[in-house]
């Protein structure tokens, strides 16, 4: 892997980089970035969680001089989580270049962004809905703009967002730069493509197997009347330093944060119905680790970035394959290993299929745990944080004496049994009744078009420069920097972190040993968009999930 030095960027923009602790470019980036600095259009594919916002992001700040008072570069995103998330990591990309981003989405006051836009920012991130709100009002103008990022460009389009995101890149001249980014490429993307990209570099770094490589799959098959007691129970076995359950609808969220709350577990809901301010109060909680589960629609599948995610938990099965991709690449990012469980009721085993012949990657079945792996799960953390206590040894001097006499007197496994038993509380085994979701059946993908490169056969753009690029990265940025106390330990229980990639991206389509059926990933469907009508009911929300 190349160094960043080896761009010939510029030194501002270099300590920058450094400062985020980034040693190696990854695969998207070493392919992207010199491409992107040449000032081409572009439609950029790697897998979830490596790198792909600095991919996008170094040669876009790049271009831009501190001294331009209007707004030179646009990012577009489905969501404004991750509209706050980009500008973010943007605002940190360009810090010593001291150039001026702002991060623009529904939900906020505008006259705040208003008067942000005052400080003639060069960058604005954004979520359509939004932006072409302030375009309206004249308080966006787009006729400097000479770079454009659509994020999750394929979700924007399956969202719903076309026209809006066709009237916004209309407004912007034609000489410029336009990139799309994503970890998936359904073909609709090509529309978007052909109109408004000039002769796009097709650049990829997906290997056979679209997922992330260090994702551990499995599914657990249990009818619909019993998931909420195998989510406890796995939750309790498995114990995730940070965790992420996704459920079909806002109601399904609501309703399973409730459950999990009032038996015992610290967790929250994210979705489309909470106010922009409830909605940054729980990102800020799961940020920091004072939750431990974070409860989510698809609002939180595409591009979120939480170090510490050590669990992804389908609660319900995704309605396509390409969430289930983002999904489950909310783990396993930038080196470090995840774990993704899915729930499948009797008759979604066909959808499951769907998604391993799509992902071309088989996805384990195991039984739901038992009663005594929750227990044993939940005593191994007990353990881990009496251990962690006992070896940092912190003020316990003062029970000492206590525990001389106790010993003195009784036997000493009986003690620290019932210590144990204090230290885990009790099992809250608080009823918890959910209102039943329809199954999600699969649907017929007709058509031919395969969900890594977008590409109909015969058809697609030009200068594929793809080629599943071994070799990794390493710098690990945020090792355990998470949390105090205890919790530093769980590491060990969940999944290890590791220094970098190394696995993997050689494109190694037999790991896991899944031979059946290759076929059909590749015959499989010109995706019409999916009849996903959003609403509170119990059908999947979408478009009003996320923006407005
Ligand atoms: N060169 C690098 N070295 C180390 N860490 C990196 C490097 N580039 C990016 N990262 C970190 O990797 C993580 C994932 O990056 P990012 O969010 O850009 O992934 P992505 O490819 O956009 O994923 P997704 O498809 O889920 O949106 C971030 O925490 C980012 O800071
Ligand atoms: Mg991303």
């Amino acid at each position: 892997m190349k160094t960043f030095a080896e761009f010939g960027l510029e030194p501002k923009v270099l300590q920058a980089i450094t400062e985020l602790g980034f040693e190696e470019s990854t695969p998207i980036q070493e392919q992207a970035i010199p491409i992107a600095l040449t000032g081409a259009d572009m439609i950029g594919q790697a897998q979830t969680g490596t790198g792909k916002t600095a991919a996008f992001g170094i040669p876009l700040i790049s271009k831009i001089s501190r001294e331009d008072e209007k707004i030179t570069a646009l990012v577009m995103t489905p969501t404004r989580e991750l509209a706050i998330q980009v500008a973010e990591e943007i605002g940190k990309l360009s810090r010593f270049k001291g150039l001026r981003s702002l991060a623009i989405y529904g939900g906020q006051d505008i006259g705040r962004q208003i008067r942000g836009l005052k400080k003639k920012p060069q960058i604005i991130i954004g979520t359509p809905g939004r932006l072409l709100d302030h375009i309206n009002r004249k308080t966006i103008r787009l006729d400097d703009v000479q770079t454009i990022v659509l994020d999750e460009a394929d979700e924007m389009l399956d969202m719903g967002f076309m026209e809006d995101i066709q009237s916004i890149l209309k407004l912007v001249p034609e000489e410029r730069q336009t990139m799309l980014f994503s970890a998936t490429m359904p073909p609709n993307i090509q529309r978007l493509a052909q109109q408004f990209l000039k002769n796009p570099q097709h650049v990829s770094v997906i290997p056979k197997q679209i997922s992330a490589p260090l994702i551990d799959q499995a599914y657990i098959e249990v009818p619909e009347r019993q998931k909420f007691e195998a989510l406890s129970r796995l939750i309790d076995m498995e114990s995730p330093e940070l965790a992420i359950v996704f459920g079909r609808t806002k109601r399904r969220v609501d309703e399973l944060a409730e459950g999990l709350q009032k038996r015992g577990y610290s967790a929250d809901g994210l979705h489309g119905d909470l106010s922009q301010n409830q909605r940054d109060a729980v990102m800020r909680k799961f940020r920091d680790g004072s939750i431990d589960v974070l409860v989510a629609t698809d609002v939180a599948a595409r591009g979120l970035d939480v170090s510490g995610v050590t669990h992804v938990i389908n609660f319900d099965l995704p309605q396509d394959p390409e969430s289930y991709v983002h999904r489950i690449g909310r783990t396993g990012r930038a080196g470090k290993e995840g774990t993704a469980w899915s729930f499948v009721t009797p008759r979604e085993i066909d959808h499951l299929h769907l998604i391993e012949r799509v992902t071309r990657h088989r996805i384990t079945r195991k039984p739901l745990p038992t009663m005594a792996e929750a227990i044993e799960g939940k005593q191994r953390i007990t353990a881990e944080r009496l251990l962690a206590m006992v070896e940092t040894g912190d003020q316990l001097n003062e029970y000492k004496g206590i525990a001389i006499q106790l010993l003195e007197q009784y036997d000493s496994v009986q003690l620290l049994s019932a210590a144990m038993k204090l230290l885990t509380g009790e099992s809250k085994d608080a009823q918890v009744e959910l209102t039943p979701e329809d199954p999600i059946r699969a649907k017929r993908r007709g058509g031919k078009y395969d969900i890594r490169s977008g590409r109909k056969p015969n058809g697609g753009y030009g200068g594929n420069r793809s080629g599943g690029s071994g070799g990794g990265y390493r710098g690990n940025r945020e090792g355990g920097s998470y949390g105090g106390g205890y919790k530093g330990n769980r590491d060990n229980a969940g999944a290890t972190t590791r220094g970098g990639y190394s696995s993997g991206y050689g494109g190694n389509s037999s790991s896991g040993g899944y031979k059946g059926n290759r076929d059909d990933a590749g015959r499989s469907s010109e995706r019409k968009p999916y009849n996903r009508p959003s609403g509170t009911g119990t059908r999947p929300a979408k478009r009003e999930d996320f923006d407005n």
